[in-house]
């Protein structure tokens, strides 16, 4: 058999209803370009890494040849076949990168265009972690904070134990005919890959993560998310 390849997939069709504001947030700038224009940079810096770069939008999207003006470059695909909800976004587009020539043995990783801070060094140790692995993985963070639960009256009913609690991040990394036929049997309720690979009695790899590589989700993410992106550029302040 010949050696997979890898495949990136970024579902970038959202609405961005939690961030508020005018359109999708995916669009929208921080420190000086539009958020996914960072997202898929990371991954442009890993080169001939990736035998595809494809991101998946919204068939009526009108943003994103203004937000990605060099988009799709040579080994890039623009799939306008988001779907209502992010498990049909992803499935719609493994769909459409097996119709581009993506064997189902070769390895996607799927990424949030909202995670615009990931760096090429957590996506090559994501990899390295998963790519001898019978099921693959993801980028998590060990939660930081001691953990609630709440009544329906927004009182604490109890604490959990959070020694074994971790944030699923992305990007999560499968083979393609696995996912795609995980999502297909898991419908649209699964917010992450991981859940769907879980749901077929799996155990996906848990690969540490950092706190930086969180999804602008609220309104004041994206003034972190600007304050950490500047930051890098100037190493005096990082
Ligand atoms: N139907 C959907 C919903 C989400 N996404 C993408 O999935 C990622 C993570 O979703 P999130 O940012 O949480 O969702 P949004 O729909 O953008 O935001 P919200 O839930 O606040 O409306 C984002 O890159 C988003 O564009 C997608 O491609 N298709
Ligand atoms: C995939 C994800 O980013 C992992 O944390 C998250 O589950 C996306 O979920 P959302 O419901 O679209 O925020």
């Amino acid at each position: 058999m010949t050696a997979p390849r890898f495949h990136v997939l970024i579902p970038c069709a959202g609405s961005g209803s939690r961030a508020g504001g005018e359109g999708p947030k995916q669009y929208r700038p921080i420190a000086g370009r539009s958020m996914v224009a960072h997202t898929l940079e990371a991954f442009r810096a890993l080169g001939a890494r990736f035998a595809t770069l494809a991101l998946v939008v919204a068939p009526e999207d009108g943003e994103v040849s203004a937000a990605l003006p060099h988009f799709p470059a040579a080994g890039e695909q623009l799939f306008r076949a988001g779907g209502p909800s992010r498990a049909a976004t992803v499935r719609n587009g493994l769909r459409a990168l097996r119709a581009a020539g993506a064997s189902p043995h070769d390895w996607v990783l799927v990424h949030d265009a909202a995670r615009c801070l990931v760096t090429p060094t957590q996506i090559e140790a994501l990899i390295g972690a998963c790519e001898h692995d019978p099921v693959g993985g993801l980028l998590a963070h060990r939660l930081p904070d001691t953990l609630k639960v709440a009544t329906p009256e927004g009182r604490v009913s109890t604490t959990l134990g959070r020694a074994d609690k971790w944030l699923a991040q992305t990007p999560q990394m499968f083979r393609i005919a696995l996912l795609l036929d995980a999502l297909d049997k898991a419908g649209d309720a699964v917010t992450d890959e991981a859940s769907a690979i879980e749901a077929q009695g799996l155990a996906p790899l848990l690969v540490p993560g950092s706190a930086q590589n969180f999804k602008v989700t609220y309104a004041d993410d994206f003034a972190l998310a600007e304050a950490v992106l500047l930051a890098r550029r100037n190493p005096d302040l990082s």
